[in-house]
């Protein structure tokens, strides 16, 4: 176990080479009545379009943090620079018209449509009807709702998940380069959630923000995080990258906050794509082992073989080299996935190898139970 030390460890306090957009320095907050901080001498750096996830126990000052960065909450002291620019005495208005705020359940106006909730800060900068209008509806494509199902519906029409993802849509209306999401999945079940995940990913993708992310969930953190910023009782404990966090904890307080299970949690940060993956050969359904396709004659005693359907999607294991195929559930994984992915949906179908499929669905690869144990290959030029 690491020595406790008195200083936060900051270990990566730049992103290589990329300018920092959310800057604070020495920032505290001692709410009104209070003795001791919420938030004590903070100095936290982010880099331009890096996700950094705030995380630590309940009470922690991390949405005091949060808020002070958009001005919901006054800083006592220390100050805050947005892209190189003192914002700390700043008009807090004007402030949260450049910065997306995304908090739990969406925070929607109830009695306004779901267009008119996206438009909120697009009227206040004066934009015209028909450009909110498109704006809605673009966002609305790029958050998965159909416009001409969602636009006119109210937020009480639309299930958690759906309220959740206008709730990002509505942040990215006015195209602020920052975004503020205070535990934005928090209240949605879990398997509603990694997907409302794997879609944020994709958009950051997309719109390259720079976001400061509160959450309560470890897992979360590694998966969505560039960086994580660990905090005590009004204190930054460490920040670094999830990796780093995870196999190095700074000091006792984040080595037992990480807990158990660092081995495992850093299955999610290595990523299917870049694995080195046993082969998989295809035969259609109905088709003899001889002919079907894909197969190269003789090489299917080392190689696995997989059923296909009609649109080449793996449904059965039809020869597998070291075991019996018809015993033996097929699963699959994505390969936009990560190892964990394909550690949970092995153990939750009771089966000791996945196929790892494309986008349409199609077999690339098989990845082995043995092989987590025996050592993960990535392909040559990823670490
Ligand atoms: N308006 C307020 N007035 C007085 N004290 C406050 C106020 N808001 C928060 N606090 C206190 O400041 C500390 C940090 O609170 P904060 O909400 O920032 O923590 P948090 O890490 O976000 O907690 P949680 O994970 O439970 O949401 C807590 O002790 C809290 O009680």
């Amino acid at each position: 176990m690491s020595e406790t030390t008195d200083q936060p460890v900051v270990e990566t306090p730049h992103g290589a080479g990329k300018p920092d957009m959310i800057v604070l320095e020495g920032v505290e907050k001692i709410y009104p009545g209070s003795t001791q901080p919420a938030v004590s001498e903070l100095d936290l750096a982010i880099p331009q379009g890096e996700i950094v996830m705030l995380i630590g126990p309940s009470g922690c000052g991390k949405t005091t943090t949060l808020k002070m960065i958009n001005r919901l909450i006054e800083p006592t002291s220390g100050r805050i620079l947005l892209d190189g620019k003192d914002v700390t005495h700043v008009n807090g208005d004007q402030l949260r018209r450049e910065i997306g705020y995304v908090i739990q359940q969406g925070g929607l106006f109830p009695h306004f449509s779901i267009a008119d909730n996206i438009g909120v800060v697009p009227k206040m900068l004066g934009w015209d009807k028909q450009r909110i209008r498109e704006r809605a509806d673009e966002l609305l494509h790029l958050v998965g709702l159909e416009p001409s199902t969602f636009r006119d519906r109210y937020p009480r029409q639309l299930s958690g998940g759906q309220q959740q993802r206008v709730g990002v849509a509505r942040a990215l209306a006015a195209d602020p380069p920052v975004m503020l999401m205070d535990e934005p999945f928090g209240a949605i079940d879990p398997i509603t959630r990694e997907r409302l995940q794997e879609e944020f990913l994709d958009i950051q993708r997309t719109v390259g923000k720079t976001i400061a992310f509160v959450t309560h969930d470890l897992q979360e953190a590694v998966k969505l995080g560039d960086k994580i910023a660990v905090f005590a009782t009004g204190r930054l404990e460490q920040y670094a990258d999830p990796d780093t966090v995870l196999t190095r904890p700074a000091n006792d307080f984040v080595s037992d906050f990480v807990g158990g299970g660092a081995a495992v949690r850093r299955l999610s940060l290595v990523e299917l794509a870049h694995l080195e993956l046993h082969p998989v050969e295809t035969d259609e359904a109905g088709t003899s082992g001889a002919t079907g396709q894909g197969t190269a004659a003789g090489s299917r005693n080392g190689v696995a073989v997989a059923e296909v359907d009609g649109s080449g999607r793996p449904v059965s294991w039809r020869h597998l080299p070291d075991r019996d195929a018809a015993g033996t559930p097929l699963v699959t994984v994505p390969i936009s996935g990560s190892v964990y992915d394909a550690v949970d949906v092995m153990l939750d179908g009771c089966a000791s190898l996945v196929a790892v499929v494309d986008e349409e669905g199609r077999a690339q690869g098989v990845l082995h139970w043995n092989d987590l144990v025996g050592g993960l290959r990535t392909r040559q030029g990823h670490a």
